[in-house]
């Protein structure tokens, strides 16, 4: 779908993008990186909108440097930032960049209202979009990128702005554009959390530079790791401790959390790693056994720190790091 080769991008006083080199292949990918990681200069070049200083890139075959137009063509485009025009509906917004792509009055009609119907919208499609909610601007911006059925889109950061519940709305749309329709997905996000529900394959950038690029499943692999509360007891005035001893002893690999710092009341909180699903119920029965209470026990959030960590130690030549 996309292959870049040492692609380059510098402007005045930053380099957004340092030689990077990817292969993005069929299906869900996401983009990961911190604000200001080179993730939208990357689109806009992709899309051919912006030259790269060096290297070069291929969309759909596609060379970004002379094809731009034909890319755009092929490729639906959801940017970042508010760019809907308030006083236009979504019908007419959609139905003209239907038009823009080249489908035929009737079919950009058509399509329109198949479209917004996938994202969910219905009898407000004929109000302003000035009066919509960030959820509705933001399904309406998917539809834009998906009414003239192309082979891949380009969203970037679509969950912005949403809360928990649009978040997952819009997360479960995106995974639907690929299983519904067969269009390959590449979508950026500064959560890596919320990508690997979503993705087959991510890929993380951080200061322009390709840190990771590997499956969805390689990912989790190695960064998954549960938080673990406890509670003390007069038995075991350090309940912390004393699972932490269990836990080694039942051959699960455990650490406080703690030694990570930062982490309010880390003293009584372990990071387990899970290796598959009887971690749970090894976890529960060990805290069962030692009569201690259980506060919590979750699946911590993501950060994108720690892979930039694990690159760290691996780039140090690290071994046996856990994630
Ligand atoms: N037109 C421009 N002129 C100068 N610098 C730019 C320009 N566009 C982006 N940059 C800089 O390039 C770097 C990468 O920006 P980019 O917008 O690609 O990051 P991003 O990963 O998409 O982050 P965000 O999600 O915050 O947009 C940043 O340091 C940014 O300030």
């Amino acid at each position: 779908m996309i292959v870049t080769q040492s692609l380059t991008k510098r402007y005045p006083r930053v380099t957004a993008l340092d030689r990077l080199t990817v292969d993005i292949t069929p299906g869900v990918t996401g983009l990961v990186g911190a604000n200001g990681a080179g993730k939208s200069t990357l689109i806009k070049i992709l899309l051919g909108l912006s030259p790269a200083t060096e290297g070069d890139a291929r969309v759909l075959g596609l060379d970004v440097a002379t094809e731009g137009p034909a890319i755009r063509e092929r490729v639906g485009y959801m940017p970042e930032h508010d760019c809907l025009p308030p006083d236009v509906s979504a019908t007419e917004f959609v139905v003209h960049m239907a038009r823009m792509s080249g489908l035929p009055p009737t079919a950009a009609r058509e399509r329109t209202a198949d479209t917004l119907r996938h994202v969910g919208l219905y009898e407000e499609r004929y109000r302003p979009m000035g009066g919509y909610s960030t959820g509705m601007k933001q399904r309406v911006k998917l539809a834009q990128a998906l009414v003239h059925d192309p082979r891949l889109v380009l969203l970037d950061e679509p969950t912005n702005g949403l809360d928990p519940v649009g978040r997952d709305h819009m997360l479960d749309l995106i995974r639907r554009v690929h299983t519904d329709f067969g269009i390959s997905v590449l979508v950026t996000s500064h959560l890596l959390g919320e990508l690997e529900r979503t993705c087959d394959h991510v890929v993380v950038v951080d200061g322009g530079r390709l840190l990771r690029s590997s499956s969805t499943s390689d990912f989790t692999q190695a960064t998954a790791a549960l938080a673990v509360e406890v509670t003390d007891t007069d038995a075991h005035p350090d309940g912390g401790a004393a699972l932490l001893a269990a836990l080694t002893t039942a051959g699960i690999a455990a650490r406080p959390a703690s030694a990570e710092g930062g982490l309010p009341g880390a003293g009584h909180v372990l990071l387990v790693e899970v290796a598959g699903e009887e971690t749970y119920d090894l976890v529960r029965d060990a805290v069962a056994d030692l009569g201690l209470g259980l506060v919590r026990m979750e699946q911590r959030q993501h950060h994108i720190a720690e892979v930039f960590q694990q690159h760290d130690s691996d780039t140090k030549g690290g071994s046996g790091h856990a994630g």
